[in-house]
């Protein structure tokens, strides 16, 4: 059963076609890089996905579970990592992990908590700090130990390295590989493409809502992909 299938999905606003007859399929443990520029409809593709928007046209399966008729369904069997993480600045990150775990109705127990914010890469000494204090690859951090307590078949990341410095990048690469090797997808919306070069098995090439490539990334070198993705923009 495939982790992720989208068939034929469309939506506009208004008059702009922000994502056309799109048809994309992950398997599990695949991890696949969505990419595009400005506008190209990544997020929105996201926001179809969690449920957020309901597209015009196509349909969407999440691990076998339409998304379309049993949005709270889908999204249960999703962890999801936005691009900006927002913590409750006065809860430590222990206390806000167990708290969005809680949401997502996972109850998780203190030595849980430790665990996943160590394979996210949080330092020890940060697990009981005010989050008020963290900066933004701490705050990521405990975004991917929120999204990894799901214990989803799906993880979403939306530009998961924009403003990351290379070490926390890095261990963010890290984290998609552990998760991949666990049997978990991955479908993730970056300009990032060394990062994609890095992780991912497949990328697919979106221009203003359209799928105008997609490919298996071993078979490109990063200068070879930069040269693709420019001339898929251009053509
Ligand atoms: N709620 C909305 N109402 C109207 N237009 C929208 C809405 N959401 C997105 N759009 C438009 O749809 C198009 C796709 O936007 P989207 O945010 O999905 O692009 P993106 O590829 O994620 O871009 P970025 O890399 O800047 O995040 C854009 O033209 C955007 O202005």
């Amino acid at each position: 059963m495939s982790a992720l299938r989208l068939d034929s999905v469309s939506i506009s606003f208004g008059p702009l076609h922000a994502v056309e007859d799109l048809s994309i399929q992950l398997q599990p443990g695949e991890v696949y890089a969505l990419l595009g520029p400005n506008g190209a409809g990544k997020t929105t593709t996201l926001n179809m996905i969690l449920g957020f928007l309901r597209p015009e046209r196509g349909s969407i399966t999440v691990a076998g579970v339409d998304a379309l008729t049993d949005p709270l369904g889908a999204r249960a069997r999703i962890g999801y990592l936005p691009e900006t993480v927002m913590l409750h600045p006065t809860l430590s990150a222990i206390e806000n992990l167990t708290y969005f775990a809680l949401l997502a109705g996972r109850k998780i127990d203190v030595t849980t908590a430790r665990k996943l914010l160590g394979e996210a890469g949080l330092q020890s000494d940060a697990h009981e700090r005010h989050s008020g204090s963290f900066s933004k690859g701490m705050r990521q951090k405990v975004g991917v130990a929120i999204a990894l307590a799901k214990e989803a078949n799906l993880l979403l990341l939306d530009e998961p390295t924009s403003g990351l410095d290379a070490s926390a990048a890095n261990d963010l690469s890290n984290v998609i590989r552990a998760a991949s090797s666990r049997g978990i997808a991955v479908l993730m919306a970056t300009h990032d493409l060394f990062r994609v070069k890095d992780v991912a098995h497949r990328l697919g090439i979106l221009r203003s809502g359209k799928l105008v490539d997609e490919r298996d990334a071993a078979t490109l070198d990063p200068v070879a992909l930069e040269q693709l993705y420019l001339q898929r923009l251009a053509s």
